[in-house]
């Protein structure tokens, strides 16, 4: 499997992704609903569900997670399901939208690194790494159909693609609320969000844990369209023609020259990052907030 990063990445589950798919049906492929024609054939995983359109050359791919916290075994599907797009010329774009009910991603699964051990949240980590790195730096159109809540990780999701489309709710908000949950973004994950809004804006937004409503977002930039919820596909739809009326290479090549910086940044000090990584979730002090965030999370639920 070709690595965004190159050769330093082999996390036990990327090696043997299948081995994690027993019993799903990622590969193969089945109409539609509604379909059945030249293009309608859709495929995906027991988490990552794509609904490929020949003809126009778009995919939609929806995630169908619980609470589509990212899991490892998410990621790695998420990896995979790209990984086949990027290599079949026939896709110039994928929009990225939510199956779940009100939520869009729910971040980080904290049951990944909680009460795991060191190597399990390193396995974790560059799972999550090699995602934000495909996306970032994917050669296809990726719009985000934000469909539900976006939280921390799902705020990562949605920035690394070209554009995103926010549904009209007051409950679903987006940012990057980690410091409310006592952990810290990491510097690649600062770095989206300043490409993204700018320094001023980030700093305050990071610092204090903000999670801003639909208008807010708009606002300081964070989503590029808020539209009522029935009109989010369309509205995605819309904007990944415009995306796709630019000649691919020229638009390509510009992609790159502006997100090279910030992925060349990780892929220097990816190890240390994934040290750090380890080194601050699996101190005690912090596994126990994380527990007793979960904990929290649990309860609300009843
Ligand atoms: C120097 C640097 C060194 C180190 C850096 C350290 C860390 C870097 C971290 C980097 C970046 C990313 C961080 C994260 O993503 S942390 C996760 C943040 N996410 C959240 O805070 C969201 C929490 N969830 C919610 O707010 C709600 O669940 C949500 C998404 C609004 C949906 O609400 P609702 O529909 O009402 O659903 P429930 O709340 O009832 O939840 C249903 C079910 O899902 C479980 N769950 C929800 N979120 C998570 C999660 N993130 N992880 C695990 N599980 C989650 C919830 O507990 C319920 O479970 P149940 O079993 O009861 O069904």
């Amino acid at each position: 499997m070709a690595l965004a990063s190159g050769v330093r990445f082999a996390p036990r589950a990327l090696l043997r992704p299948w081995a994690l798919l027993r019993g799903t049906t990622l590969g193969r492929t089945e109409p539609a609903a509604g379909g059945g024609g030249d293009g309608a054939r859709r495929f995906g995983s027991q988490r990552v569900l794509v609904e490929p359109d020949a003809a126009s050359g778009v995919a939609v791919m929806k995630l169908r997670n619980p609470s589509n916290a990212l899991s490892l075994e998410l990621l790695t599907e998420l990896v995979i399901s790209l990984e086949k797009l990027e290599n079949d010329k026939t896709f110039r774009g994928i929009i990225l939208t939510s199956d779940c009910p009100r939520v869009f991603c729910a971040g980080l699964d904290l049951t990944e690194i909680c009460g795991r051990n060191p190597a399990h949240c390193a396995e974790y980590w560059k799972a999550m790494q090699e995602l934000w790195l495909r996306m970032y730096l994917s050669s296809l159109v990726l719009v985000a159909a934000i469909n539900g809540a976006c939280p921390a990780g799902g705020c990562i999701i949605a920035l690394s693609c070209d554009c995103r489309v926010l549904a009209d709710n007051p409950k679903y908000r987006i940012g990057l609320n980690e410091t409310l949950l006592g952990i810290i973004a990491p510097f690649w994950l600062k770095d989206t969000y300043v490409n993204t809004i700018g320094h001023r804006a980030s700093e305050q937004a990071l610092q204090l844990g903000s999670l801003f409503p639909p208008a807010e977002a708009l606002q300081v930039g964070l989503v590029d369209q808020v539209v009522p919820e029935d009109q989010v596909q369309s509205t995605a739809l819309s904007e990944m023609a415009r995306w796709l009326a630019v000649p691919d290479h020229a638009r390509q090549l510009t992609k790159n020259m502006m997100r090279k910086a910030t992925a060349d940044r990780l892929l220097r000090q990816r190890d240390a990052d994934t040290q750090n990584f380890v080194s601050f979730v699996c101190r005690d002090s912090i596994q126990k907030s994380l527990q007793a965030y979960l904990e929290k999370l649990r309860q609300r639920k009843g």
